[in-house]
């Protein structure tokens, strides 16, 4: 039998739901009208080269308006803001508004100023709310709500903990079973991190905090409103979202997606140098060499080594044979030096000067009172083009693109150690290696550095890019002619987004379609970004770091990580550290406190783990406990006992997530004794190593082999840390050795 209350809910449910169901309606508007005028823009033939730009915009901007629309379908609308002048808000994805009441605001835009108080109202300082209220949809689907009534008398306000908003919907989002992507958290945003998302977009904003603080959230959820807030500004030049591997920048792919926003690069730093994979491997210690700020004077004094001045060079030219002495080339070295352009430009001048030494010389041989100014002009031009004056001129200043200036240097020792004098010969050892071998991660700042040394001319790579795109559109609109659309058409019938996929066909074809700034911006290595957000920054080299400033003039930068996480022996060990070569003082210290992920008898026993790395730092609190006490077991063979209990954490999780976090020399190992496991995070079971794990969360974490993570890097009890602090619900350890003394809180099973 239902009660009253249960009445009155289902009564309030229905009302929600009719207006939630006009928002879908007017989405739904939305939708067909920019299907309309896409298809109107698509239709469009020939026209001059401005018209035809004109389109290339309308149709871009119509695609992502209806990209933006599917976007926002689930969860549309989440919340209500009831105030004491008796107005009344909706919050959702995106704002709507009513066009027949002179654009009355239907729906709010969670990053309009309007709307902060549903993030940041409290009963202590409601600013005028009386009442927030979240919306529970599935679907177009009304199907609960949560209610806080903002005021400091209300029993409610007394029971609830200080500093949540919205306590009862955070909650059932924080326990939640994971579904292998990262999700928003639009719905539930807590005040710290409000005021996090909404720092100015000026300067670099650091967000430090422990694990499952949300950083990679907020950082996220930064970038689609300072979109919304500066969207002139930034659509231009685009927002660059650096993570720490592809696996983890596949588990956040969704979450800007679902906000709405789809023009934003996500990327690692192994992937910033275009139209190269950095798939090799190599020893940590050689990656953390490449990573140090010297290696920018490694690959400067490499480029110089190449500038090269023997004492003599002969060339044939004209049945003679001319001569350059050392001072002759090491005059015209200077000369192009001096014009302090990068090395393949200053090339011109270099050989401009060594043309006028050998024209000088077979001037004088031929007697200079015998040639007139067009003899002499012919000489030049015929120097210009021998084979062996060119050949000369290549082997003593070479055009050089950072691959070849790399692969050569790597390949050589006698290179190396003219070019890095200053580091050891252990150190130099380490950087050798066969030429053909593929490039590395830590290969591309150095890449980068060489790029930015050495110079390219891109002209003819932007002109073939401008030409295939022409290409493209021609070609979409061949498929569009054939399909010979009417202006009425059935929208059901033929969508919009019919058209989308046929001028996305281009692609396929071989051509390059329209490109959104992100797109632009990953094929060109110059390309400055209106904004960058790093996460886990603590991760990235020296030179990393550089790469990324040079993309970023501006320095507006949300940097996001965990100094305590810090597992490269490359990366960070203080903000201030990294950041002060670029900003010096003028960078901005903000911190999350509040574990979202962990529950607290988990966090117990990392707490010790991240004591052991400094007893200084501080572990967040959590906001919840999950009942589950986390245990150990010893094992006599952890292949063999594996599966075992992979079985049983399954069984205790359902439909959610196990991840075993392996070390990694054992990762192949142990990755064959689990049926069925994969690294792909869709699948119910992944096994990892740590370096993989990082950012990840799961409901269920095994941790195999502790001793072996920590004794695998110099940085071992951190990595330990992050391993541990990647469960939402439990967490196991499997051990064969005696547990390490860091982990004594476990409970043996
Ligand atoms: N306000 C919130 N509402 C609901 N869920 C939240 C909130 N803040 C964080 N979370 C959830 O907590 C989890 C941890 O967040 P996130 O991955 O951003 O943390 P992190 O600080 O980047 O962690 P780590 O440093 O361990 O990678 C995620 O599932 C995220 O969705």
């Amino acid at each position: 039998m239902s009660s009253p209350s249960d009445d009155l809910r289902l009564v309030e449910i229905e009302s929600e739901q009719e207006y939630v169901s006009m928002l879908y309606g007017r989405l739904d508007d939305l939708r067909e009208q920019s299907s309309k005028r896409l298809a109107g823009a698509l239709r469009q033939t020939g026209g001059t080269h401005q018209m035809r730009s004109e389109r290339d915009t309308s149709v871009a901007m119509y695609s992502d308006q209806l990209a933006q629309y599917s976007a926002v379908e689930n969860g549309l609308c989440f919340g209500r803001l009831d105030f004491h002048t008796g107005d009344r808000f909706y919050i959702g994805r995106i704002g709507l508004f009513d066009e027949d009441k002179e654009y009355e605001p239907l729906l709010m835009d969670w990053r309009a100023p309007a709307a902060r108080p549903f993030y940041l109202a409290t009963a202590a300082a409601p600013d005028g709310v009386r009442r927030r209220r979240h919306l529970r949809t599935r679907q177009r689907k009304v199907v609960g709500f949560d209610d806080e009534v903002l005021d400091i008398n209300s029993a409610e306000a007394r029971h609830s903990r200080e500093g949540l908003t919205g306590e009862a919907t955070l909650l059932a989002a924080v326990n939640a079973s994971r579904t292998g992507q990262m999700g928003d958290i639009v719905a539930t945003i807590q005040a710290e991190q409000d005021r996090i998302i909404r720092t100015d977009l000026n300067g670099v904003v650091v967000v430090q905090g422990g694990p499952g603080t949300g950083k990679t959230a907020v950082a996220l959820h930064r970038a689609a409103y300072l979109l919304y807030t500066h969207r002139r500004q930034l659509a231009k030049r685009g927002v660059l979202v650096v993570g720490p591997n592809s696996t983890f920048l596949r588990y956040i792919g969704q979450v800007l997606p679902s906000l709405g926003e789809t023009g934003v690069l996500l990327s690692t730093v192994g992937e910033l140098f275009p139209g190269l994979t950095a798939t090799g491997r190599e020893p940590a210690r050689t990656a953390a060499l490449k990573g140090r700020i010297e290696m920018a004077d490694v690959v400067a004094r490499a480029i110089k080594d190449r500038q090269e001045a023997p004492s003599l060079v002969e060339i044939p030219f004209d049945q003679d044979v001319l001569r350059l002495d050392r001072r002759m080339i090491s005059d015209a070295r200077g000369r192009a030096r001096r014009t302090r352009r990068p090395h393949n430009e200053a090339r011109r001048t270099f050989q401009r000067e060594i043309i006028s030494a050998l024209a000088a010389q077979a001037v004088a041989r031929l007697g200079r009172h015998l040639l007139d100014q067009a003899d002499i002009d012919d000489i030049r031009r015929e120097l210009r083009e021998d084979d062996a004056v060119r050949a000369a001129v290549e082997r003593l200043w070479p055009t050089l693109t950072p691959q070849r200036l790399l692969e050569e240097l790597f390949a050589s020792p006698q290179r190396i150690a003219k070019a890095a004098p200053k580091l050891s010969a252990e150190e130099r050892a380490l950087l050798v290696r066969e030429p053909g071998s593929p490039w590395t991660p830590a290969d591309v700042p150095l890449l980068d550095e060489a790029a930015e040394l050495l110079g390219e001319d891109d002209t003819e790579a932007k002109a073939r890019a401008e030409r295939q795109r022409r290409q493209a559109v021609d070609y979409a609109q061949g498929v569009l002619d054939i399909l010979d659309l009417e202006d009425d058409a059935d929208p059901d019938i033929l969508m919009a987004t019919d058209l989308v996929d046929a001028y996305r066909l281009a692609e396929r074809h071989g051509a390059e379609r329209y490109e959104t700034a992100a797109e632009r911006a990953a094929a060109d290595r110059t390309w400055t970004f209106g904004h960058i957000i790093v996460d886990e920054a603590q991760e990235l080299s020296a030179m990393a770091w550089r790469t990324l400033m040079r993309r970023c003039p501006s320095k507006s930068m949300t940097v996001v990580g965990d100094i305590a996480q810090t597992g490269d022996i490359a990366g960070a060990t203080s903000w201030d550290q990294v950041l002060s070569p670029y900003v010096m003082n003028r960078w901005k210290l903000t911190e999350l406190t509040v574990n979202y992920r962990t529950p607290s008898e988990i966090m117990a026993v990392a707490a010790d783990v991240l004591a052991s790395v400094n007893p200084e730092l501080v572990p967040p609190t959590s906001v919840r406990d999950s009942g589950h006490a986390p245990w150990s077991r010893r094992v006599a063979d952890l292949a063999a006992a594996l599966p075992a209990a992979v079985a049983e954490e399954s069984a205790a999780i359902g439909d959610g997530k196990l991840a075993v976090i392996v070390p990694a020399a054992r990762l192949a190992q142990l990755r064959a004794a689990v049926p069925d496991a994969t690294d792909d995070l869709d699948a119910p079971v992944v096994v990892l190593g740590v370096v993989d794990a990082k950012g990840l969360e799961f409901d269920s974490v095994l941790v195999v082999d502790p001793s072996g993570i920590l004794a695998e890097s110099p940085r071992g009890a951190s990595d330990l840390y992050v391993a541990l602090t990647r469960a939402t619900q439990r967490l196991g350890v499997l051990h064969t050795d005696d547990l390490p003394p860091v982990l004594s809180r476990l409970t043996p099973a």
